[in-house]
């Protein structure tokens, strides 16, 4: 093929997929139109049946145009996402009026180029109001800056798929009075990212958050002999590392943040787990009320009375009440030897019944308890098309 041949073809793909971005703007605009007669008629945003239909439709008419059925049903499970993401945003916001700010002024660990900054950006992106960020250096720094009201929001890392829960943010929110108002996850791939022309065979000085090193530790394993500097966040390693300027020393963090310094990868997927994912809290000095047709969560925590079996008769109230528990972690409480705190999220609103009779008896049988907040749930299960692989064969 000559070169001009291959230019005239990517012109055609470069307007067909100008096309394709018109098409799913105008999508949104019609999904959003969707939410407003939602919050009219008090209809639950999400309706798994209508996405099941919409699949089905979907994969069949895309094996007329000879699309594989798998390829149909990934592209439209992250349209659909993105839609049920963009509603929530919108009947969030209706339904705290005086909680749109103008301006939203977040506090998030790091930099520019930060895991916790990529979060933030994304969990911003859907809501109204301008972003002003603000990076700090510690968790500690980011909680007493809403606390002080410097800043409206904070994001925080709550756990990894690959490192578990992280700890300090835990203890931290045992001692605030902040709410947690809202909660994201955040694919979190990590590259190996150098300021000159370089070969991971040179590298002899690696810059990152412990926790990276931790998420890593197979590929720094295989590395063999290289000296790993930590740093108190991803956007620390990558400017330590731009201004280094040197071939043997490469930062550990996302390939995108590590653009905003002018590095680049010379190596992508490090983490141990392919499927590395960070979950993140958006707490905030007031609670939001979360409408009754977006899916919520509820964080806890509490801790149980010193007798065989306390633990499980708290469970068993969640069990009694019908209430599906996400997460269980447990913290020791300082100054108390081997007694714990317990952190719960689960699945619910403090505004139905079941979740207020749950509360109820929980904080009658607890030594502590408190709720840490309410909020929409953006864990959005892709709905599963059963017929995707008999409709493969159509
Ligand atoms: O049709 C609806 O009710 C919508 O909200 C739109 C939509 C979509 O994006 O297609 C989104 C969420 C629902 O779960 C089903 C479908």
């Amino acid at each position: 093929m000559s070169s001009s041949e291959l230019e005239k073809l990517r012109v055609k793909i470069t307007e067909l997929d100008t096309h394709l971005l018109t098409f799913l703007a105008k999508r949104q605009q019609f999904t959003n139109q969707v939410a407003e007669t939602k919050i009219k008629n008090n209809i639950p945003v999400r309706d798994q049946k209508r996405e099941e239909q919409l699949l089905i439709r979907l994969i069949k008419e895309g094996k007329k145009h000879g699309l594989d059925a798998h390829y149909v049903t990934q592209l439209f499970h992250v349209i659909i996402e993105d839609s049920v993401l963009n509603q929530q945003a919108l009947l969030a916001s209706r339904a705290n009026p005086g909680g749109s700010l103008t301006v939203n002024r977040v506090a998030f660990l790091g930099d520019k180029g930060s895991y916790s900054y990529l979060a933030t950006q994304k969990y911003f992106s859907r809501r109204p109001g301008k972003l002003i960020e603000i990076g700090c250096q510690s968790f500690l720094e980011i909680i007493k800056k809403v606390e002080t009201n410097e800043a409206d929001y904070a994001v925080l890392p709550i756990e990894n798929t690959s490192s578990g829960s992280i700890n300090e943010v835990y203890d931290q929110l045992q001692h605030t009075h902040l709410s947690i108002i809202g909660e994201l996850t955040h694919p979190i791939k990590h590259a190996l990212l150098v300021n000159q022309e370089t070969d991971v065979s040179k590298i002899k000085t690696l810059y990152a958050h412990p926790q990276v090193f931790a998420q890593c530790s197979h590929f720094l394993a295989e590395l063999g002999n290289v000296e790993v500097k930590p740093c108190d966040s991803t956007s620390a390693a990558m400017l330590t590392v731009a201004e280094l300027n040197r071939d043997d020393s490469a930062a550990m963090g996302s390939e995108t943040g590590g653009s905003l310094y002018g590095l680049h990868a010379i190596k992508s997927n490090l983490a141990n787990q392919k499927e590395n994912h960070s979950r993140f809290f958006v707490v905030a000095l007031k609670p939001v009320n979360v409408p009754l047709q977006v899916p919520a969560k509820t964080t806890l925590v509490m801790s149980t009375v010193q007798k065989p079996g306390a633990l499980v008769e708290a469970l068993m109230v969640l069990r009694d009440n019908k209430i599906n528990m996400t997460k269980l972690e447990s913290r020791p409480i300082t100054g108390n030897p081997w007694e714990e705190m317990f952190y719960l999220d689960v699945e619910g609103n403090v505004q139905d019944g079941p979740m207020q009779q749950a509360l109820e008896e929980l904080q009658a049988m607890t030594r502590y308890f408190k709720v840490l907040g309410c909020y929409p749930s953006e864990e959005i299960n892709p709905t599963k098309v059963a017929a995707v692989i008999a409709l493969d064969g159509l």
